[in-house]
């Protein structure tokens, strides 16, 4: 072997430790949880609606939060956000933002879509966006392939949309940000089957690049997005799990959340 070989052979085993610690550092990376909750609680009106929730959302994809009308999953939500009162830790991004107030905990790059598509009426849709853009690089490209009819109705008034097209303002507003995580609060409520499905396939795209938690009641589109469920009832988490595992499971879907579901051997015909 020449002088030139072996150095060259020394640069690539160098080169394979530094790919090797890349490596491990891309596995850390991928597998430190976007927030851990731990502990958390809240109060509205002197009735505890969150109590002691501990869960974490992994960096990646799509983790759900599940259970009957009026859990408290909407509250949990607000309370990470510093929307309610709250006590406890929240840990977003390896940092402390449980006593923090909201438009920090935003600026940090935590983007919110909340329950019933609150748009701003009066203006176009090309208005609700610009209201919405905090960077000086915004994702228009992104907001543009995820909701094309969006980009045809930009001079529309938002309060003139169907219910379907301000949930997609709603969404494009928290998208075209560059977000590190995503709160999507019930964003398929009373929408038609077909638009529950562009909305479910747009938040499929986002999730390939931003975590979202994600509160659903919709379990077609929670067994189609999501990687992760978390389950609660009554204020509390009483199950966290891999969303495979409990789809595969009816007994405990019924349990949980006291729905019905059926396995393909019931249906063969889905
Ligand atoms: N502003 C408020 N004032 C009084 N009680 C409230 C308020 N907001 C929420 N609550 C109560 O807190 C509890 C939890 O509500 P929350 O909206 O978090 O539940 P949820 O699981 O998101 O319900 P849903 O699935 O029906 O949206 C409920 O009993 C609700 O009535």
């Amino acid at each position: 072997m020449s002088a030139h070989d072996r150095a060259d052979s020394a640069h690539d085993r160098g080169d394979s430790a530094h790919d090797r610690a890349e490596s491990a550092q891309d596995r850390a990376d991928s597998s430190t949880p976007i927030l851990t909750v731990a502990g958390l609680s809240a109060h509205i009106g002197g009735q505890q609606v969150v109590e002691q929730v501990d869960f974490e959302v992994p960096p990646l994809g799509v983790t759900a939060v599940l259970g009957r009308n009026g859990v408290g999953k909407t509250s949990t939500i607000k309370a990470i956000l510093g929307l309610i009162d709250r006590k406890g830790e929240v840990t977003f991004a390896g940092q402390r933002i449980d006593h923090e107030p909201t438009h920090r905990i935003v600026q940090r790059g935590v983007g919110y879509v909340p329950e019933d598509r609150e748009v701003f009426g009066s203006l176009t849709v090309a208005e609700n966006l610009k209201l919405a853009t905090r960077t000086d690089n915004p994702r228009t490209d992104l907001v543009d392939k995820l909701f094309p009819e969006l980009r045809q109705r930009a001079q529309q008034r938002a309060g003139t949309l169907s219910g379907g097209q301000q949930q997609m303002v709603s969404l494009a507003r928290a998208l075209i940000n560059p977000n590190k995580l995503l709160l999507v609060d019930e964003p398929t409520k009373g929408l038609a089957p077909k638009i529950v499905t562009e909305v479910a396939e747009a938040l499929a795209e986002a999730s390939a690049t931003t975590p979202v938690l994600l509160v659903e009641q919709n379990l077609t589109v929670v067994e189609r997005l999501a990687q992760r469920v978390i389950v609660i009832d009554s204020g509390r988490v009483v199950h966290t799990g891999g969303a495979a595992e409990l789809f595969a499971d009816p007994d405990q879907i019924q349990r949980l959340l006291g729905v019905h579901t059926e396995t393909s051997e019931e249906n063969p015909a889905q």
